[in-house]
């Protein structure tokens, strides 16, 4: 190849360091942008960890991108710094239970987190053992390497049950550990997910519940300068980053689409071969985004959960000038035809009412209570807040909305 091939662009015209833009970087101190107070009180909750002693098990509660896991990721990774410093071992493990939905899953990913073979001599396979088999390693590996270790379960109401959960808080006290201490940081956007949990698991691992509010356009605004030096300098527009803070701010205060708006919007002008990256940019990337946020959302979520959001998708692609939105009766209908469809047993009203808050809770749709009058009694309707072709696409890309009401 001559020097002068011109097929592959040498330099990065838009970006110096991309990386700071990926959902998965861990920002240092000073750029994690209006969570004093949470990361304080995710700290104290963990601080007998540093003399070595149970750290309190927490609950973190929020919509999507308020920076639970960043904050939960932060304390813990401090936590081992400043405990090394006091000589105490402390291991973190992270489990995206989205990904890993079963108590065997889980318990692998933890143990082969926070084993070093050379030191233990345990191997953790990816498969092949039993579930006991894989807790008896992951105990003797507590037990032979760390002082404390905190667990961080993400999207904990994505595990498929509480048994991993009741064996982590029970561990010490059935003498499955001798002298290890487990925390566990539990992170969810259900509101109702702790309902569902088994009341002795409850007791134990909801020792502390902290929510986290969503950002206001201001916050979205610092937390995007403060990666700004992602870019080349001078490739921003001024308007950029007031533009896509203003437009994250609007629809859910989720700083994760605020940071996709700005990559995409970079990566835009890179595909127009444009040096600037422009305001237009941030409406097109805005829609990108929103794809994106929505198949993140739904990723794992329940069958009926997604049945559910079809039957509203359905009305409101059909039915586009219903502004109001549908009544729970009317989506339960078309629910019950979708159950049908798919061969699914149905849910009761009332779950099926659950679901549609958990939505609602998570801004995919809007609910509104009218008071009905004296002959009908109150009732809910419910709008989608998101685009339905948009969760159609993502939903079920290859079925058109007529299909399912015929
Ligand atoms: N306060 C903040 N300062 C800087 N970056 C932030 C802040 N909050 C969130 N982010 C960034 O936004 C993205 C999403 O945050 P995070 O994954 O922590 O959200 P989350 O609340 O756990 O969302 P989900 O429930 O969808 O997992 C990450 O890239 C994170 O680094």
């Amino acid at each position: 190849m001559s020097q002068g091939d011109d097929l592959f662009t040498r330099e990065d015209p838009i970006f110096t360091d991309k990386e700071l833009l990926e959902i998965s970087h861990l920002p240092d101190e000073g750029r994690i942008v209006g969570r004093d107070d949470e990361i304080k009180q995710l700290a104290n909750a963990a601080n007998p960890a540093i003399f070595g002693q149970s750290p309190s098990n927490v609950l973190i509660y929020g919509k999507t991108g308020t920076g639970k896991s960043l904050c939960a990721k932060y304390v813990t990774s401090r936590l081992v710094d400043t405990a090394e410093e006091e000589g105490v071992t402390v291991g973190t493990a992270y489990v995206d239970c989205a990904q890993d939905t079963t108590e065997t899953q889980a318990a692998q990913t933890i143990a082969a987190a926070l084993n070093d073979d050379e030191l233990t001599g345990i191997n953790i396979p990816d498969k092949g053992i039993s579930t006991a088999t894989y807790y008896k390693r992951l105990w003797s590996i507590l037990d032979d390497t760390f002082d404390v270790v905190l667990i961080i379960l993400d999207e904990i109401d994505k595990l498929e049950d509480d048994s991993i959960l009741m064996q982590l808080s029970r561990a010490g006290e059935a003498g499955k550990i001798d002298s290890c201490k487990i925390g566990v940081v539990g992170i969810s956007n259900k509101i109702k997910y702790k309902e569902r949990m088994d009341e002795r698991v409850k007791s134990s691992l909801c020792e502390r519940e902290f929510v986290f509010p969503p950002y206001d356009a201001e916050q979205l605004g610092e937390i995007m300068q403060a990666r700004s030096d992602a870019f080349r300098e001078g490739v921003l527009e001024p308007s950029v980053v007031p533009k896509a803070a203003a437009l994250a701010a609007r629809e859910h205060g989720d700083a994760r689409k605020a940071i996709d708006i700005l990559r995409y919007a970079g990566e835009i002008a890179q595909s127009k071969g444009d040096s600037r990256v422009r305001e237009e940019y941030v409406i097109q990337a805005r829609e990108r985004a929103e794809t994106d946020r929505f198949r993140e959302l739904i990723r794992g979520s329940t069958p009926h959960s997604r049945y559910v959001l079809q039957a509203l998708t359905v009305l409101s692609m059909n039915d586009p000038d219903h502004e109001d939105g549908f009544r729970t009766s009317r989506i339960y209908e078309l629910y019950e035809e979708i159950c049908r469809q798919e061969a699914s047993e149905t849910l009761s009203l009332r779950r099926v009412r659950d679901l549609l808050k958990e939505h609602a809770f998570l801004d995919v749709i809007e609910q509104t209570r009218h008071s009905g009058g004296s002959a009908e009694g109150a009732y809910t309707q419910h709008k989608l807040l998101e685009d339905p072709e948009v969760i159609q696409q993502v939903l079920q890309p290859d079925v058109d909305a007529e299909q399912v009401v015929e």
